[in-house]
């Protein structure tokens, strides 16, 4: 039986038109659009491209992009200057600071400049710790979105096994907490892991983040799962591939995600969700 198609594209769109509706409340209350610094360095065509998107997704939301394009001789110093000022300009609610930066750049500091009160990514330690000790605050926005997948399907998450393919600490780490906050038993599995497709045939949620073209195969994938792929990889005919084979497994899972049309708009959706909801708290706005 084929999968069905959790369309990440669409669930998107419906999350961006709820999203410009609280801009306008935030606009009609306080005079001011919810606020989204974007702060991008050196000239990575791809990081280019992302940010670019995120901005057209927040004009169309209503909210006010800041936007600031450094060249890659930008020392540690100047950015963490211009963070300082992000930080107490009561325009910006939410500041991105594309990942990744120039070598030169020490991204930890960096991240940690960033006020937890803005830090609309929620790669901060604070909001880290927040979603560890169970109250968060910011979500990170990749798994964030992927969780948002899951809950469309409509299966739910307590007491299933989800198996967590990544450990990094913008997805795999976060997506996994957050799984584990909604009651599912969570495995995580990495480079290190034995017997990875055994685990992975156990999982009724399999959520695959390792960077890797079609690494998920259908024979790791049991009968009925819910598959999300975050996987972003360029094929040597330079498209867009996840970490999952497609074809195949969809005639195995249950439910699947796409790449491109998947986790991707779901991560520039929740970006802008958490800025709009940064508004709404600054504002006192329920
Ligand atoms: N669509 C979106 O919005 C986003 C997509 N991505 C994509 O998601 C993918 C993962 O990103 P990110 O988490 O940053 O990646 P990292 O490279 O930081 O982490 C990869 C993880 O996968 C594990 N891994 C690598 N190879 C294997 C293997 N053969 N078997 C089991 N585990 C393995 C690594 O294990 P170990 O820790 O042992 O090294 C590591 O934990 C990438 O393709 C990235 O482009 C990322 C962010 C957002
Ligand atoms: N501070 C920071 N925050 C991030 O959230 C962040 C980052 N740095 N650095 C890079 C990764 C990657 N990432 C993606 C976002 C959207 C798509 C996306 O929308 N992809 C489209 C396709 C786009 C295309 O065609 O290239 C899709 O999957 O349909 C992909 C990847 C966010 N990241």
């Amino acid at each position: 039986m084929a999968a069905k198609l959790i369309d990440g594209k669409a669930l998107a769109q419906q999350v961006r038109d709820g999203l410009a509706a609280q801009a306008a409340k935030v606009l009609a209350k306080t005079g001011t659009k919810p606020g989204l610094a974007t702060i991008l360095v050196g000239d990575d065509p791809a990081s280019h491209v992302y940010v670019k998107n995120k901005q057209k997704a927040c004009e169309l939301a209503g909210i006010y992009v800041d936007d600031h394009k450094l060249p890659s001789s930008t020392t540690q110093a100047e950015l963490l200057a211009l963070i300082d000022k992000k930080n107490a300009d009561p325009k910006i609610h939410g500041i991105l600071v594309q990942l990744p930066l120039p070598k030169h750049i020490d991204s930890k500091v960096i991240l940690e400049a960033v006020s937890p009160d803005k830090d609309a990514d929620g790669f901060h330690p604070y909001n880290f710790g927040r979603l560890v000790e169970g109250h968060p605050v910011f979500e990170a926005c990749t798994p964030k979105g992927v969780i948002k997948m899951i809950e469309s399907t409509g299966v739910t998450i307590e007491g299933k096994r989800a198996v967590v393919l990544g450990r990094s600490n913008i997805v795999g780490k976060p997506l996994a907490l957050m799984l584990l906050q909604r009651n599912a038993t969570v495995t995580i599995c990495h480079s290190k892991t034995k017997d990875l497709a055994a685990v992975c045939r156990e999982a009724d949620l399999l959520l695959v983040a390792i960077g890797k073209a079609k690494f998920v195969t259908a024979d790791m994938v049991r009968e009925g799962a819910v598959v999300i792929d975050v996987g972003t990889n360029k094929t040597s005919d330079g498209k867009l591939c996840g970490d999952v084979d497609f074809e195949p497994v969809s005639q195995k899972a249950g439910w699947i995600s796409p790449v491109p049309g998947g986790v991707g708009p779901m991560t520039i959706a929740m970006l802008l969700d958490n800025t709009v909801e940064s508004a709404r708290r600054m504002a006192g706005i329920a």
